[in-house]
């Protein structure tokens, strides 16, 4: 018996969510992998559909890691600052090519003296997400320093990173692009994935959410199916692959079970 909810029709996808810029993105598929697709159409997907996947918000105090997780689950913004004191942490629950797939997002606190405490949390993440101030440019200094500690506790070759600029909406055009610049370097060199987004407009935001679900179901599945001894030698999810252009690609050999 299921004991959960259903799903809200909000949270389910049915393709690919694409990356915001192809410059930093994890990999530029159009769609899932064909043999992702094929195992969830074949009910293949082992454990994939109870597993809940346990995703870190870090970066400096008051850059917006609150209210990004706030925008995206509960459609709220508050533009009052009020510090996460340790961690907290919010469930979603997501369909994805018909299997159910929930993510953890653990909202940690930025400020130096709660740092310890949150930090405690780290372990066993699938995901680490890095927020920084689009209009703080020591913001985004600060975040190789807080993926140095995220990955202290954490499988670097296996964790999937995202680097994301938040208060879009405090920027001019110009302003914006010049930043970009910068975050997209900072975002080739730690392999991560880039996002702006604003929580106080809600631009980007269940976009990006929905891009973090899409890719860590997605490595979730193909761990789950090199688990079960249905993928052949080689046939790997591999980091720092030779094309440039991904951090994280996979064999392009055609599946046998799907045409
Ligand atoms: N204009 C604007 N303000 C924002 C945005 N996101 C957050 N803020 C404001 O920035 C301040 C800090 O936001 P929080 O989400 O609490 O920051 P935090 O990163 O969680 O801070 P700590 O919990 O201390 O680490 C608040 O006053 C928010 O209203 C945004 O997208 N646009
Ligand atoms: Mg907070």
């Amino acid at each position: 018996m299921n004991i959960l909810a259903p799903v809200r029709r909000d949270r389910v996808l049915t393709k690919l969510p694409q990356c915001l810029r192809k410059e930093a993105a994890l990999h530029v598929h159009k769609d899932f992998q064909p043999r992702v697709t094929c195992a969830c159409q074949e009910h293949r997907t082992g454990t994939v559909g109870f597993k809940i996947s346990k995703v870190i918000v870090v970066g400096d105090l008051s850059v917006g890691k609150t209210c990004l997780i706030n925008r995206f689950c509960k459609d709220t913004f508050d533009k009052n600052y009020k510090a996460t004191i340790g961690v907290d942490f919010e469930m979603e629950r997501f369909e994805v090519l018909g299997v159910p797939f929930s993510l953890q997002l653990w909202d940690t606190a930025g400020q130096e003296r709660f740092k310890c405490i949150a930090s405690t949390y780290y372990r066993g993440a699938q995901a680490i997400i890095i927020v920084f101030n689009l209009n703080d440019v020591a913001s985004l200094e600060h975040t190789k320093q807080w993926l140095a500690d995220a990955l202290k506790e954490n499988d670097p070759s296996s964790v999937l990173l995202f680097l994301v600029g938040s208060k879009k909406d405090l920027s001019t055009p110009a302003q914006y692009l010049l930043m970009e610049k910068d975050a997209l370097k900072v975002a080739q060199e730690m392999k991560a994935e880039y996002w702006a987004v604003s929580s106080l407009t809600g631009e980007n935001v269940r976009e990006f959410f929905f891009r973090v679900a899409a890719l860590t179901f997605e490595v979730n599945v193909l761990a789950e199916l090199e688990k079960s001894g249905s993928r052949r030698i080689g046939d790997v999810v591999r980091i720092n692959s030779d094309d440039s252009n991904l951090y994280l690609t996979a064999s392009k050999k055609k599946p046998t079970c799907c045409p």
